[in-house]
């Protein structure tokens, strides 16, 4: 109790936004579950600590003393589980209702032909992913706030099958997020991005940089290269005449840079503390890694929206150590 006095003492703040959520079925003893997280996230020592007041950044009420950090379905003390289950589903509705302004903000523009379609289509393929993923912290620290969060992209899951199968016709949304204007576009780069945010959340959720990586690289990095490549992809990739240095170029650089800023982020609102050295390094490589992929000729086998963000998590996991 000294260290953690000493700690919540010397660092109240630091001490206290480390919020962490135990797996509601964790099999580990009570005083192992304050933290998910591997010792190589937790490097520095004065930076993470399980006791003292704790504080997360959205709750509604500090609590102290370790006893209480594993109370409720989350690592910290909730007001009651109906706090959390309704922060969550308010939450919830809140991002939903935020997805369908997205799309139907671009869709407005590109109609009235204020935004190039195709710029329109990859702005959304930008920021929906990692409008996303800001959202997370509004979430509450339930072992449950993933699986809330998940819904979100869920139901723009099962947007875009009724769409991409014509069960019912949203211009809108075929004009906002295909290439050609055709339904059945739905059903695959749209659908496959929404997958992989749902996997994301529920997989790696806040705990993890796996998941952070993967979507920002998705989003941010091959968004990027079209964008780029499209406008200043002259010099054509050897081995690929469809991609450009350009376009792999911009995705590497932006990849990188929003995956950092993502991290940086979480990291600022406590959910992981990483030393910064080795995760740029880290970063770097996944990124590298997930720019190869993308480049490579085989866009017609496998969609970018599955290779990029398949290739990041799987590097990302080796790693970070997940
Ligand atoms: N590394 C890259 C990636 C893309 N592009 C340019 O962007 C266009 C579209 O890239 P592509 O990856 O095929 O788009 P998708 O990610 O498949 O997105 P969508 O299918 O939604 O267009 C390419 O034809 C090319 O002109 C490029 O020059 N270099
Ligand atoms: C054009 C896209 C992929 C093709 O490469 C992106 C499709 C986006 C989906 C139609 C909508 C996804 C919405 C997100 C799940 C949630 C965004 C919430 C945020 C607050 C805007």
């Amino acid at each position: 109790m000294q260290a953690c006095a000493t700690m919540s003492r010397v660092l109240p703040t630091v001490a206290a936004v480390a919020p962490v959520t135990h797996h509601p079925h964790s099999v580990l003893p009570r005083h192992l579950r304050l933290s998910n997280l591997p010792p190589s996230l937790t490097a520095t020592t004065h930076t993470r600590t399980f006791c003292g007041r704790f504080f997360s950044p959205f709750n509604f009420r500090p609590v102290s003393g370790p006893e209480k950090a594993t109370a409720g379905l989350g690592g910290f003390d909730v007001i009651g589980d109906g706090g959390s289950m309704l922060q969550d589903a308010g939450a919830t509705a809140l991002v939903i209702a935020g997805a369908y302004t997205l799309v139907s903000t671009f869709n407005f523009l590109s109609e009235r032909k204020l935004i190039e379609q195709n710029l329109s289509r990859k702005l959304v393929h930008i920021l929906s992913g990692l409008l996303f993923m800001a959202s997370w912290p509004i979430f509450s620290t339930s072992g449950w706030a993933r699986y809330f969060a998940s819904v979100v992209p869920l139901t723009n899951c099962l947007r875009l099958v009724i769409h991409g199968l014509s069960f019912a016709t949203d211009e809108g949304l075929i004009k906002s997020v295909t290439r050609e204007g055709r339904p059945e576009e739905l059903l695959r780069g749209p659908l496959y991005y929404v997958l992989v945010l749902i996997l994301s959340a529920v997989l790696f959720w806040r705990e993890s940089p796996v998941g952070v990586i993967s979507v920002a690289i998705m989003c941010g990095g091959d968004g990027i290269a079209d964008i780029v490549g499209r406008r200043f992809g002259s010099t054509k990739i050897p081995y690929n005449k469809q991609k450009s240095w350009a376009g792999s170029l911009s995705m590497f650089v932006l990849g990188s840079l929003v995956s950092i800023g993502m991290l940086y982020y979480f990291s600022a609102l406590g959910y992981f503390h990483l030393d910064w050295v080795s995760t740029v390094e880290k970063v770097a490589l996944v990124s590298l890694v997930a720019t190869m992929v993308e480049s490579l000729p085989i866009t017609g086998m496998v969609d970018d929206n599955i290779s990029v963000p398949l290739a990041s998590m799987i590097v990302a996991s080796l790693a970070f150590g997940y």
